[in-house]
């Protein structure tokens, strides 16, 4: 509730630090379905069985340095996130966590991530995540996200990399499919975070933060959000029509899109005070059963 963000600078206090913290700090619920997407990646990348080491260490260090980002975010934004009703009972703002404890927890599992990528999977994969913790805890977090309200579209290839990633664990090469794969995240991300930038807008305008709603208002923001949605729905028949995918990928991302897209156009021309929120929630939906919709087609592959 907004009226309990008192805060503006992070308390002091750094007594009841629990393991709880920590894990909040590694955003878990992002960082599964980042590990979905990758997972989805590996997979698609040959047709028969994954070689289980670099499938259990591709994901444990894509993880590690999934986490490692999300705990730098937390660092980085305490000043931003002690502000925002959504964020301002964080470890890192409430002061249970101290910043510079958090970043040596995100300082070992980013170390512990990218060993295990380069010594049990292939350097490649390893430069590639790491670059994405960079683009993340970095580009984004520590620029974009306060220069410019296009950034967590820009911001939001390294979002959208994981599948990429899952995929030169496996073969040690960028795949074109690779790259369709993150074309479709990268996509579907403006139109999941502005549904939510929508519904927190008097968050971000309080705190500062030039997200699209602030800068451009919520009109002109619904209607970017539609036509990403559009633009999403013509990206994923891509995997259909250069012969990646089958009918059932035909068929399940076609019927996630239309939900998509009638949320979108329900956001538009006809909201009311839930519907941001439910669109943010569709989102997060459509991707998870997106991808597995790509794994059941991979496995059970019709094609007409
Ligand atoms: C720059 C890109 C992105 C931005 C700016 C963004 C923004 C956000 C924000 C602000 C939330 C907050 C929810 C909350 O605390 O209530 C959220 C939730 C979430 N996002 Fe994203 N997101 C991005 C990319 C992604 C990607 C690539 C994925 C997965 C592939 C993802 C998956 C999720 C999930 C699963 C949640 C729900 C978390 C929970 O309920 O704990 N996001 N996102
Ligand atoms: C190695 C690799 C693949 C890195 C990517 C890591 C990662 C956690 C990406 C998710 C993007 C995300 C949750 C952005 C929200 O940040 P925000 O600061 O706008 O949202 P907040 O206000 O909830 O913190």
């Amino acid at each position: 509730m907004a009226k309990s963000v008192s805060a503006t600078q992070p308390h002091q206090s750094l007594s009841r630090a629990s393991w709880r913290d920590y894990y909040e700090m590694t955003k878990p619920n992002v960082v599964l379905l980042l590990l979905l997407t990758a997972l989805v990646g590996m997979c698609l990348s040959t047709p028969g069985w994954l070689p289980w080491q670099p499938l259990v260490a591709g994901l444990m260090g894509i993880g590690a340095l999934s986490s490692a980002a999300a705990v730098i975010n937390h660092v980085m934004d305490r000043r931003i996130d002690a502000q925002m009703a959504r964020t301002f009972n964080r470890p890192v703002p409430k002061g249970k966590v101290s910043p510079r404890r958090a970043l040596i927890f995100a300082g070992l599992l980013a170390a512990a991530g990218y060993l295990v990528l380069e010594i049990w999977v292939n350097r490649l994969t390893a430069l590639l995540t790491l670059a994405s913790l960079v683009g993340y805890a970095m580009v984004y977090t520590m620029y974009l996200k306060r220069a410019t309200p296009q950034n967590i579209v820009i911001g939001g290839l390294a979002g959208a990399a994981p599948p990429l990633l899952g995929w030169t664990a496996i073969t040690g090469e960028v795949h074109p499919y690779a790259l369709l794969l993150v074309l479709i995240i990268f996509i579907w991300t403006p139109p999941h975070f502005w549904a939510l930038a929508i519904h927190r807008e008097k968050d971000y305008a309080r705190a500062q933060v030039p997200m699209l709603p602030v800068t451009h208002g919520v009109a002109f923001t619904k209607t970017s959000v539609l036509l990403y949605t559009i633009l999403l729905a013509i990206v994923c028949l891509m995997p259909y029509l250069v012969g990646m995918t089958g009918v059932i990928y035909f068929i399940g991302s076609s019927l996630l899109n239309v939900g998509f897209l009638y949320y979108a156009l329900k956001l538009k021309f006809n909201a009311d005070e839930h519907t941001a929120m439910q669109t943010f929630r569709f989102s997060i939906l459509h991707l998870m059963v997106l991808f597995l919709v790509l794994l059941v087609d991979h496995y059970f592959k019709i094609t007409l």
